[in-house]
């Protein structure tokens, strides 16, 4: 089939390649004319595992190309995928500029009969939104608008959309829904379902999906916080619970507050619906309260082991991405962190395997870049683990002891066993299990 993808970034790019990956032509838009540059020389811009391979493939194999011309990539296309950014405005809204932006000049564009799908995280309303915007120009059997939501997850995108738990596809059009069965009939091999549904289902669908994710995490996130507080072990409990089908494993993890450009946004963007529909959804309230307050937790457990005093103080952050295999910074608690300890003038050395450049971006020489993970714990004060990479969970120990000026870890991902703490005379801090105290 013919694709055009406008917006090559986490998930227009993954969505593109794998498209291409299996034997479509895709053509990739993006305004950004230096990312679309790189992406023309087979540079990926972002990383994400295993995307560079199957982009450097298709690139060969002329199956993606990428382009700032949209009418170009409009014209060779069957099925336009808008992967457009839908960030939050000042009330919490999810902001449509781009993507009405994008349909008023399809609207000038399509001669002959397109799909036109929705991939970004849209709110309720936007397949008829795109739809109203393109009658006004267009004959209505020229067109159909598809709601498709990706789920995929960074750091395991590739993975994620190759092959989906499902596909969403919110149509009422049976030409279009032909279209895109077939379509994604490669990807659903394994037995995984393609749902079929309305467009404003679809839409729901994504942000209740989100939403009820990022509940779970600031349900074991107050879960721990009351683990602490009552000799409790969160991870402990969370197997306990999580062996039980009817709650499942995943999503329980306890941590700094869930981060990224998804929970984030689309927990208030679900908040602005239902409030702009009158309902009072308590549930997301507290779910954002609880988050906030969780990604100010480390800090809190800090100044607390400090008596308040933190000035000249020198931390090692580990790990700077809102989650680990991904350089995405969007979110990320380590940013409010970092801004925390400057605001109490300690002195802060970061590592992360990727994120560096992102961080560097935002703090500047505020912050010492370290080359790895151990330079930056010379003569610190502590060692604080922000984003749990597999790197940190079996680290050199004995270079860790040798090189930090007091053995004080604050962990806010759990990497580290108790028992091992213990062995090695740390004091250790970390979230919904007991301190230990350790020898210094
Ligand atoms: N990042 C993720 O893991 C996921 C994101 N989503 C949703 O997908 C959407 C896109 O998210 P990301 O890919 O993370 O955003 P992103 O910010 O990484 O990429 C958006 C791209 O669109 C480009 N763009 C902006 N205006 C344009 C225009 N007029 N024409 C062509 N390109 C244009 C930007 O230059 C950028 O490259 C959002 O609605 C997000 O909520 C959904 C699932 C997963
Ligand atoms: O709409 C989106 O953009 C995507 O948002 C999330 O994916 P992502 O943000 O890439 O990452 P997650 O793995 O969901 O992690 C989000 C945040 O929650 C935190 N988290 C996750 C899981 C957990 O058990 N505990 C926890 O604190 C992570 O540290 C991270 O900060 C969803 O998992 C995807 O299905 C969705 O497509």
């Amino acid at each position: 089939m013919k694709i055009a993808v406008v917006g090559t970034g986490y998930v227009g790019l993954v969505t593109g390649t794998c498209f291409a990956e299996t034997g479509n032509i895709v053509h990739c838009v993006d305004v950004d004319k230096e990312k679309v540059s790189k992406l023309k020389k087979g540079i990926c811009p972002i990383y994400e595992p295993g995307l560079d391979v199957l982009l450097h493939r298709n690139i060969k194999e002329n199956r993606i190309v990428f382009t700032t011309d949209l009418k170009l990539a409009v014209d060779k296309s069957d099925i336009i995928f808008l992967a457009l950014p839908t960030p939050p405005g000042e009330d919490g809204s999810a902001d449509l500029k781009y993507i009405l932006e994008v349909a008023q000049k399809l609207a000038t564009i399509i001669t002959k009969y397109k799909i036109i799908v929705n991939k970004s995280t849209v709110p309720v309303g936007t397949a008829d939104k795109v739809t109203a915007i393109l009658a006004e120009k267009l004959p209505r059997e020229l067109f159909d608008v598809v709601s498709n939501p990706e789920f995929l997850r960074e750091g395991i995108a590739v993975d994620d959309f190759l092959k989906p738990d499902r596909v969403v596809i919110g149509t009422t059009s049976e030409r279009a829904k032909t279209i895109m069965h077939e379509l994604y009939q490669p990807f659903v091999r394994q037995g995984n379902p393609i749902y079929f549904m309305d467009e404003r289902s679809a839409e729901m669908t994504k942000y209740v999906a989100n939403s009820y994710l990022a509940m779970r995490i600031s349900f074991m996130n107050e879960v721990a916080n009351l683990c602490e507080r009552t000799g409790a072990n969160v991870d402990l409990v969370r197997i306990g619970i999580g062996s039980d089908s009817r709650i499942g494993k995943r999503f329980l993890f306890p941590g700094i507050g869930y981060g990224g450009s998804c929970f984030p946004k689309d927990v208030k963007a679900l908040h602005y619906t239902a409030k702009a529909n009158k309902y009072n959804f308590k549930l997301l309230d507290t779910v954002m309260q609880v988050n906030a307050q969780q990604k100010k937790i480390l800090f809190q457990k800090i100044k607390k082991y400090y008596k308040n005093d933190l000035k000249g103080k020198q931390f090692a952050i580990w790990g700077l991405s809102f989650k680990p295999e991904t350089d995405d910074i969007r979110e990320a608690p380590s940013l409010e962190l970092i801004q925390d300890l400057l605001d109490a003038e300690a002195k802060v050395s970061v590592y992360d395997p990727v994120a560096m450049g992102n961080v560097k971006k935002v703090f500047g020489s505020k912050v010492k870049y370290q080359k790895n993970q151990y330079e930056g714990l010379k003569n610190a004060d502590a060692l604080v683990i922000v984003t749990e990479w597999s790197e940190f969970r079996n680290p050199d120990y004995e270079r860790m002891v040798k090189y930090l000026k007091s053995k004080v870890i604050f962990d806010g991902r759990n990497v580290y066993s108790l028992e091992k703490m213990e062995e090695l005379g740390f004091y250790y801090n970390s979230i919904g299990r007991r301190t230990i105290h350790g020898k210094q």
